[in-house]
């Protein structure tokens, strides 16, 4: 009976109905339907603790003022098989603009460097976009699809952002995370945070080295400890328990090497849902930066409204159960279904290099340019 419904569940999406689908290693859960739409998450989430709403999933933006794109879905299916579309097709692509300019941004790395001489500012995340148009209308399954084949671990999603009302009507957000921001299984909440990064090497010998020296690198570990500190924070009002080990340890994708912390808890109360946690966390140094209000003051000053990049995608069920992970690598993709725009940004730190913090944002772009084959 599952199975069957999961068949159906995967022709709706090849008939492109799809409002909500995230891919994991260890299955996908597909929203099956609208029932209502919320573009606040604390209405969302007082909605499900009523008990008149049995799930919630979709996307929060970055900026937690901003309207969240957020559903109570008919039905929320776990499937043990990766999504799929028909046809998996995509039209051809090709760059048509960088926002900011490459030479901009990295005046901006710059600039955040020196500000953290003479202000409280101790690690910022920038970020850049890439405009892309293809060629005719794109199918955001067909580019869920494409990602999750092409990703180690499977990891993919693809959310409507039809619920944020106003611009965000007919929007799709697409794109394969690496990184959980919360899960949570009962009274066990996981994190897996991200922070510090080296590109891959085709040369398996090279590829070694690069993780090698990422794993000592202080200035990557100081990046990332501000990440691990800011949830340790976050998670202990929450915790009776909380285990963090006293160093990161390596997190590959198919481009880059990063540095992860893999937190586990144990809830003082099973009244916290994955929700309540995602937005307790959110955003985490990984993509703000420390401290998080003049992180965020800068980034709102340089970058302007980051939109859903940088936010959280997830679910949350009736028990309070779910999973959100960073929105990183991922594109938005216009109502028009031909435009899209695609995010990298990368952790700043005193003793950031500006070139090779512009090349990891060339690195991580590549994980949407090539499973897309973007032309440059
Ligand atoms: C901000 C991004 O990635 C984040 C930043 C990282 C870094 O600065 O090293 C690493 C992983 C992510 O937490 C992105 O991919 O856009």
């Amino acid at each position: 009976m599952q199975t069957q419904v999961a068949t159906q569940t995967r022709q709706n999406l090849q008939a492109n109905s799809m409002p909500f689908v995230l891919s994991r290693p260890h299955g996908t859960v597909i929203a099956e339907g609208v029932a209502e739409q919320f573009s606040s998450a604390h209405a969302a989430l007082e909605r499900l603790r009523s008990g008149t709403i049995s799930a919630v999933a979709g996307a929060l933006p970055f900026d937690l003022e901003e309207p969240a794109a957020l559903i109570a879905p008919v039905r929320l299916m776990h499937d043990s098989a990766p999504p799929t579309a028909t046809p998996t097709w995509i039209p051809p692509m090709a760059v048509t603009g960088y926002f900011p300019a490459t030479a901009e941004h990295t005046s901006r790395i710059e600039a955040a460097i020196a500000r953290m001489s003479d202000s409280a500012l101790e690690k910022v995340v920038l970020a850049r976009a890439v405009t892309i148009s293809a060629s005719e209308a794109v199918n955001p399954s067909a580019l869920c699809t494409r990602l999750v084949e092409r990703d180690p671990h499977g990891n993919g999603y693809a959310v409507d952002l039809s619920a944020a009302g106003g611009t965000w009507v007919g929007r799709h957000l697409i794109g394969a995370s690496p990184e959980v921001l919360v899960c949570r299984t009962g009274r066990i909440v996981t994190c897996h945070p991200l922070a510090g990064s080296a590109p891959r090497d085709l040369d398996p010998e090279i590829d070694r080295t690069h993780a090698a020296e990422l794993l000592t690198s202080t200035k990557n570990l100081t990046e990332h400890a501000f990440v691990v500190d800011h949830i340790r924070r976050a998670l202990m009002p929450y915790c009776r328990e909380l285990r963090l080990p006293n160093k990161p340890t390596l997190t590959k994708t198919r481009e880059l090497w990063h540095l992860g912390t893999p937190i586990r808890g144990e809830l003082r109360s099973t009244d916290t849902t994955a929700l309540d946690l995602a937005l307790a966390l959110h955003p985490t140094p990984a993509v703000c930066g420390t401290p998080t209000a003049t992180a965020r003051d800068v980034i709102s000053n340089v970058e302007g409204n980051r939109g859903f990049y940088a936010g959280a995608v997830g679910w949350t069920d009736h028990n309070g159960d779910g999973e959100w992970m960073v929105t990183i690598r991922c594109v938005i993709l216009d109502a028009d279904q031909t435009t899209l725009t695609a995010y990298a940004g990368g952790g700043i730190v005193a003793d950031s290099n500006p070139g090779d913090e512009l090349s990891e944002t060339s690195t991580k772009l590549r994980t949407v340019f090539d499973a897309f084959e973007v032309q440059g």
